[in-house]
């Protein structure tokens, strides 16, 4: 690499010490956040079919095998996104051209994105697979779904919110605070199941009075990349924290409590 080429790919040490380039991060950091905010309040709108203008029973009506395979892509770009940007070979090979205060953010930001790009380029299936007809049941039905949301924003603060979404990261910087290295953590809800993140959204996708084909595509696909994502996950976590991980493994079972093997 020439000297030219470095200083073009990469932001040198004294600019990503400097005062002005740490308040910089610090913004992109919060404006990052935001986006992310927006889009998980969007998410709970498209999935529940509620509130936001555009949800996943709604949009152009298109052919059944083109609405298939454009959503099919969608959720790809998606699951891609968000696996390879996650692996620590690829972190240490971008953290080359992203300032690593604020790798999180920018990843963060990526998966927002994509997300909001296959909220508006969803195609309705509105084929019914299953309508719930009595009152109470439906009612049960969509209050286990905001309980699944709910489930999922309260383990992102049981495990530490504000470092899975960046925050944490360019606060730091700014203040001049080295991050701490992850630690093996088991708050609360992580003595019942390993992920209940992930089975927050399980049950936010799937607990629906009214299933369409189209949102029935999209509880399907993301479940299996749930099941692959936690597989990724917790190889990783393994390798982070041996025995102490492994053991927790045997102890605490994946997403149902009382089911041990899953
Ligand atoms: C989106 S969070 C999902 C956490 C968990 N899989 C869940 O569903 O609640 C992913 C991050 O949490 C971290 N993580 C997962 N379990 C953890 C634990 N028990 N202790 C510390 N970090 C954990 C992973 O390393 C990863 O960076």
């Amino acid at each position: 690499m020439t000297q030219l080429d470095h200083q073009v790919h990469s932001i040198s040490p004294e600019v990503a010490g400097s005062r002005i380039f740490k308040f910089i991060a610090f913004l992109y950091g919060i404006a990052a956040y935001l986006v992310f905010f927006v889009t998980i309040l969007y998410a709970i709108g498209f999935v529940m079919g509620l509130v936001v203008p555009k949800t996943i029973d709604t949009g152009t009506d298109t052919p059944t095998a083109e609405a298939v395979i454009v959503n099919l892509l969608l959720m790809s770009l998606f699951a891609l996104q968000h696996s390879v940007m996650a692996r620590k070979q690829f972190k240490a090979w971008w953290t080359q051209f992203v300032p690593k205060p604020v790798e999180r953010s920018t990843y963060v930001l990526f998966a927002s994105l994509s997300l909001l790009l296959l909220f508006w380029q969803w195609r309705p299936l509105p084929a019914i697979v299953w309508n719930v007809e009595n009152p109470d049941l439906a009612v049960t039905l969509v209050t286990l779904s905001f309980a699944g949301w709910i489930l999922v924003f309260a383990s992102t603060y049981l495990i530490n919110h504000f470092e899975l979404f960046g925050l944490h990261q360019v606060t730091n910087h700014l203040v001049g605070k080295e991050m701490t290295p992850p630690r093996f953590r088991t708050p609360l809800l992580y003595n019942f199941v390993r992920h209940p993140i992930y089975l927050g959204f399980i049950i936010a996708f799937w607990a629906a009075p009214t299933m369409t084909a189209g949102h029935l595509l999209f509880a399907v696909v993301t479940t299996l990349y749930i099941f692959v994502g936690i597989a990724l996950e917790e190889h990783d976590l393994v390798a982070l924290f041996g025995d102490e991980y492994r053991q927790y493994k045997q102890r605490v079972s994946m997403l149902i409590p009382w089911r041990r093997s899953l």
